[in-house]
């Protein structure tokens, strides 16, 4: 039977290649410790009370989701993602239940902070379109000439944020601007952006930076490091 303190689902985008990391596997099965960095970004989604079924977004191609813990958790739905992002974020609302709340986090998240994420899910008491993790901008910021490594200007860092994942919205209002955005060839590399597209504003909740997304070879130690001092704090 469903758990009605249960009113948020969480999707996992996870069906990317990870071709910027550069390992024989997708980054997101790498293991960090005795965990793959989707099973800890997962996990730290599952901790809060709030968050009951979870959808993770696999390649149709994928040999490694099925051989994890997770695959046979009563709690997670596997479902085939897309070419996009938008389009694994899309497969997994398709699959979900009820819930008036979803939240997305990249598979390759790992760094996720309890407290931040209590952060985030605390505007649903006062939001009707939902927000993201942000990060303020903290170096100075050059625009290149277009194709040439060359400074045009200095951006002003003022009011520039990085977004970060999860990212949480009303579960029907971001299906329908996800649906709206691709149909109209918006880019959209974030929840966000589709909501933007459609005229709106989210949240920006200011979080921590090492939230860090394993994009490039030298994010793995860092991740490790990261985790490693998340976890000795936090008991987790
Ligand atoms: N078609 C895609 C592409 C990406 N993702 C997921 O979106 C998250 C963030 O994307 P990114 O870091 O860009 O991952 P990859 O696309 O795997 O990396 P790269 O761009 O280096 O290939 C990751 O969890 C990734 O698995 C996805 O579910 N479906
Ligand atoms: C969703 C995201 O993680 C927010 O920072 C990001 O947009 C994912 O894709 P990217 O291609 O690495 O920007």
């Amino acid at each position: 039977m469903a758990d009605s303190s249960q009113d948020v689902i969480a999707v996992i985008p996870a069906a990317g290649i990870g071709s910027r990391m550069q390992t024989e596997c997708p980054k997101q099965y790498l293991h960090i410790g005795d965990k793959t960095i989707l099973e800890h970004a997962v996990a730290s989604l599952m901790a809060h009370p709030r968050v009951g079924q979870t959808i993770v977004a696999v390649s149709p191609n994928d040999a490694y989701f099925s051989s994890l813990p997770l695959a046979s958790d009563p709690r997670v739905t596997v479902v085939t993602g897309g070419k996009q992002r938008a389009d694994s974020v899309l497969a997994g609302l398709q699959a979900a239940g009820d819930a008036k709340w979803v939240l997305v986090h990249d598979a390759a998240r790992p760094c996720l902070h309890p407290d931040d994420l209590e952060n985030l899910l605390a505007i649903i008491a006062t939001s009707k379109v939902g927000g993201i993790l942000a990060a303020p901008v903290r170096d100075t910021m050059k625009r290149g000439e277009p194709g040439k490594a060359l400074i045009a200007h200095t951006v002003d860092r003022e009011d520039l944020w990085h977004a970060l994942t999860p990212q949480l919205f009303p579960l029907e209002l971001l299906r329908s601007c996800l649906l709206r955005a691709l149909d109209e060839g918006a880019t959209i590399t974030d929840e966000a952006s589709a909501l933007e597209y459609c005229g709106f504003h989210p949240e920006l909740i200011s979080a921590r930076a090492d939230n860090i997304k394993v994009t490039r070879p030298e994010d793995l130690a860092l991740a490790a490091f990261y985790l490693t001092r998340l976890t000795q704090t936090e008991n987790l």
